[in-house]
């Protein structure tokens, strides 16, 4: 039997919600922007296979592949429910840019124990399973965070909760928008963008990032989009983080004139995205983005929908 489950890619932070908000986009167009996954019975040891646009993007040591990582942690976790295993071959059809701000990482990750739970007729629950996502998640990007995996695996626009019972809930989102996601085709790590951040932050800045946030939150219950696009200000990351993106600020400065809803980066970067509520203009501006804002022959522009499915299993 060979399954294949899909990942999507997700918007971290969506500004007002460091580590705390993500949502799982996908192209109108159709493409599969994730990451694909195929779990097979192997004849004889465990192997990885990596192929795809980004394959040689990765380590060239399947030890250092996350999705290795993941064999391992399911395995341990199928030992430790004293279930048995079987040898296995894994295919990483790896679509997504590495360190794009578009949840690579995470869609691996996914990909990964999703399609190991879906070959063994999903042993664990969804919890279980976002907590070993997160681990794992947490191991590359050297901090736990359910911003990229949440979304990905679940679907939709999710807040994290303080609660690790729970981990996150989905909020509703905002169906009538697009979302321009213009990954620039240079690479920024998680780790080091983290590392830019400062240690404490001002009264000013915290102040403003709980009342976004909330506001955020609110707007999304009573479906005020007025309210929720107006807010979406990024005080936590955004300032420190603008100079690792070559021509992020002019890009902004545009496509706010240009009269989109909001604009900020997506994860920590490099992607920029932009919202708007008519394809029209969001094609527009994701043709000006493609012009102005890619910087190597890797980089491309999606106008996306909110993913409401998340991890799913492909039929041949
Ligand atoms: N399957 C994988 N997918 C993505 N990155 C991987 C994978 N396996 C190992 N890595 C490593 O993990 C790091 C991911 O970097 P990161 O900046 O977190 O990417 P992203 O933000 O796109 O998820 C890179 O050093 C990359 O080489
Ligand atoms: N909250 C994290 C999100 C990182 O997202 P990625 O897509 O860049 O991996 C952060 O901002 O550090």
């Amino acid at each position: 039997m060979a399954v294949s489950v899909f990942a999507p890619a997700s918007l971290a932070n969506f500004s007002v919600g460091f580590d705390a908000l993500g949502l799982a986009v996908k192209p109108v167009d159709g493409t599969l922007l994730g990451d694909l996954v195929t779990v097979e019975q192997a004849e004889g040891e465990n192997n990885l296979k990596v192929v795809g646009q980004f394959a040689d993007k990765l380590p060239l040591a399947v030890e250092d592949n996350i999705v290795w990582s993941c064999l391992h942690l399911f395995n341990e976790a199928m030992a430790d429910a004293g279930r048995a295993t079987e040898k296995v071959t894994i295919t990483l059809d790896k679509k997504m840019p590495v360190g794009s701000g578009l949840g690579s990482s995470a869609c691996s990750v996914v990909a990964a124990l999703a399609g190991l739970n879906a070959f063994y007729r999903d042993c664990f629950d969804e919890k279980t399973m976002l907590k070993m996502m997160g681990q794992m998640e947490a191991k590359i990007s050297g901090s736990l965070h359910y911003d990229n995996v949440a979304p990905c695996y679940l679907g939709g626009l999710q807040l994290m909760v303080a609660d690790e019972h729970i981990i996150s809930r989905t909020l509703p989102d905002f169906k009538d928008c697009f979302y321009v996601m213009a990954y620039p085709g240079i690479e920024v790590s998680t780790k080091a963008a983290r590392e830019v951040l400062p240690e404490n932050y001002r009264r000013k800045d915290l102040l403003s990032y709980g009342q976004n946030l909330a506001s955020f939150v609110d707007a999304c219950h009573r479906q005020d989009k007025t309210q929720a696009f107006a807010v979406l200000q990024d005080v936590v990351a955004e300032p420190y983080r603008q100079s690792l993106l070559p021509g992020y600020e002019q890009a902004r400065n545009y496509l706010l004139a240009q009269g989109s809803l909001a604009v900020g980066i997506s994860g920590s970067g490099p992607t920029l995205f932009c919202v708007c509520d008519q394809e029209e203009r969001a094609q527009e501006l994701a043709r000006w983005l493609q012009d102005n804002y890619l910087q190597t022959e890797l980089g491309f522009v999606h106008v996306c929908r909110v993913d409401d499915l998340g991890a799913r299993t492909l039929k041949d």
